[in-house]
Order: C-alpha cells, then structure tokens, then sequence
C-alpha cells in the first residue's frame, strides 16, 4: 500500500494520480461497518481493474474545530489504522491533514479537487458520510456534485443487535469496561500496546511476574478495573491479568501480572488484546 500524505492549498491539483475506486471516511478502528465500506469498493476496484484508494483525515474534525478543547479518543493511532487497511489490500491511502482552512472547503469544491481530481472512477461511502464546509455534503449531495461522470455507492448501515456498528459505540464498550462485547464490532478484541517500563519477579516462585507498561498514545484504554488480557511479547502469547489506574486526566497507570512467564524480559514493547473485565 502506497500512503499519501496531503495538505490542502487553494490551488491543489494531483497530476500523477492513478485511476481508482475511492471509499472515503475517518475509519477509526476500522471496525464492521468500515470493512462494509471498503469491501464493496475493493470488489468495484477489482471488477474495473484499478486500485483500490481511501481517502481519510488526520487528526479528527473534531479536535480541530473545537481547537483542541475536545479530546478525541482514539482507538487506533493512525500508524495502525495503516496497517488496518493494508491488510485489507487498500491500493493507496490518501491522508489529507484536516486543518481549518480545509475545513472551509465547500463540499462541491471537494468532490472536484479531490474525488474527480485523484482519477476515482467509482467512489464508495457509508450512509452517513459527511463532508465539505460545516459537513454539509452527504451521499445525496455527492450524486448531484459528481454530474453523473462517477457512479456513486452508498452502503446502508451496517448494525449489530439492532446498533449501528460504529467507532463511537465501541469507545463507549471501553468506557463501561464492556471489552468482551467490542468483538461482535470490531470483529477482534480490542488491542493495544505499550512499552514496558519495570519488570518484577523472576517467575521462579509463583511463575508469575509484574510487568509495568507506558500505554502508548493513539490508543484508548478501558475504563479503571481488572482485566484478563493476552499479551504478545516477543513472538509469545502470554496470559495476565492487567489493572489499570488513573493517575491524572489523561495518564494511566498500567500493571500487568503475567503467568507462564520466562524468567527475564528484554523487549520493549508489548501489545495487550483485552479479553474481559473480572
Ligand atoms: C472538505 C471537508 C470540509 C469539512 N468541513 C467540516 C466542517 O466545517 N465542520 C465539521 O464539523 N466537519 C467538517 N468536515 C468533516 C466531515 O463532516 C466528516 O466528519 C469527515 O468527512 C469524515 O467523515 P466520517 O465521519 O463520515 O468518516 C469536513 C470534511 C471535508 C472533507
Ligand atoms: N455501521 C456502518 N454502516 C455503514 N457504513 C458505515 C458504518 N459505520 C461507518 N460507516 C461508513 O464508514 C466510513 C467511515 O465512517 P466513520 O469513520 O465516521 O465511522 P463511525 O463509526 O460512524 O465513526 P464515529 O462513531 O466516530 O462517528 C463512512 O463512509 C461511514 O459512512
């Protein structure tokens, strides 16, 4: 998968842009209802023998329109969300920096510059998208500002037990320490990483060790408590039971008491799927 980053100036114009199907979001997580999307453009892609492309945005509309005062919650930093859709064999991902002068962009003038302007030749999106100046574009504005030269798909919304599939619900699952719910959405559980910061016992006695982990940004953890997790650590699946506590607004500290354990630990980083809360 080929990333382009991009930042928007008035007179933007792409002139080696491939042909493409376009699937357009924020993508954060990268859960059902996303896979809905990018699945359906990945057939189109594939039927028409262009790439598959994805345009999303970086950071989240909502922390630059509100100038920082909301905090967005992230359950996947971009870096994964790249990975995300690498393994679902995206062609290209277009990254364009969401600032205010962007954000000013009328949505006629989006559809041009960006969905005509990077060649899409079918362009997918979910029944909610939004986009251009105060989000006023949606998929009924996008048939009429595509003048008929692209096809335009709109995904009906994806639910589960009668919820729509989305990156808010999930934050929500985190928040109530509901993880053992977040698969039937996410389509995995949860998963994080971290970098270890102290490492205590030996694993002689008890076979047990304590692990301390620096979560890293980019994600967000579940709400205080103790949790089964399953730790991937150098090429190992351990089980532990973890305990997160809030130090302060935005800092955790985070424990993880590891069974079946070898008796030192030399890499740094750790990635935890959270399994259920106890
Ligand atoms: C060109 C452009 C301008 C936008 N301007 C605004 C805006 O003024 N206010 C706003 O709340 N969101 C704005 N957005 C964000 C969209 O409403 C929407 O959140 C974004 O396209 C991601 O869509 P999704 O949340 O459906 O994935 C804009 C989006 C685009 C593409
Ligand atoms: N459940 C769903 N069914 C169909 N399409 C969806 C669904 N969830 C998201 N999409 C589509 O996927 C793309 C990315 O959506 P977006 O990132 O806004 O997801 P979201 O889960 O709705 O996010 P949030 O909860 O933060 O608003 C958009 O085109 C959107 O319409």
């Amino acid at each position: 998968m080929k990333t382009v980053h991009i930042t928007h100036c008035p007179t933007i114009s792409f002139t080696d842009a491939e042909p493409c199907v376009m699937a357009l979001g924020f993508f954060d997580g990268v859960h059902h209802g996303h896979r809905g999307v990018i699945h359906c453009a990945k057939r189109l892609a594939r039927k028409r023998n262009v790439k598959l492309a994805v345009i999303t945005f970086f950071p989240h509309p909502k922390e630059v329109l509100s100038k920082g005062r909301e905090v967005v919650e992230y359950l996947t930093p971009f870096s994964k969300k790249e990975k995300l859709l690498e393994q679902l064999e995206v062609d290209i991902l277009y990254v364009i920096r969401f600032d205010r002068e962007f954000a000013r962009l009328p949505s006629k003038e989006f559809v041009e510059r960006y969905i005509i302007g990077l060649q899409a030749e079918h362009v997918v999106a979910g029944f909610d998208f939004t986009y251009g100046y105060q989000g006023q574009g949606n998929m009924s504005t996008m048939e009429v500002e595509v003048k008929g030269q692209i096809p335009v798909t709109t995904i009906p919304e994806i639910e589960w037990e009668g919820k729509k599939v989305s990156s808010t619900l999930i934050r929500e699952l985190l928040k109530a320490g509901c993880v053992s719910a977040i698969p039937q959405y996410l389509g995995t559980y949860y998963e994080t990483r971290g970098t270890l910061s102290k490492f205590t016992g030996d694993g002689s006695q008890h076979r047990s060790v304590i692990a301390e982990v620096v979560p890293d940004p980019g994600y967000t953890l579940p709400v205080e408590g103790s949790y089964e997790v399953e730790v991937a650590y150098e090429n190992q699946l351990i089980h532990g039971i973890a305990s997160i506590a809030k130090q302060s607004n935005h800092i955790h500290k985070l424990r993880i008491e590891l069974h079946d354990f070898p008796k030192s630990m030399h890499g740094e980083t750790l990635q935890m799927k959270w399994l259920k809360k106890i």
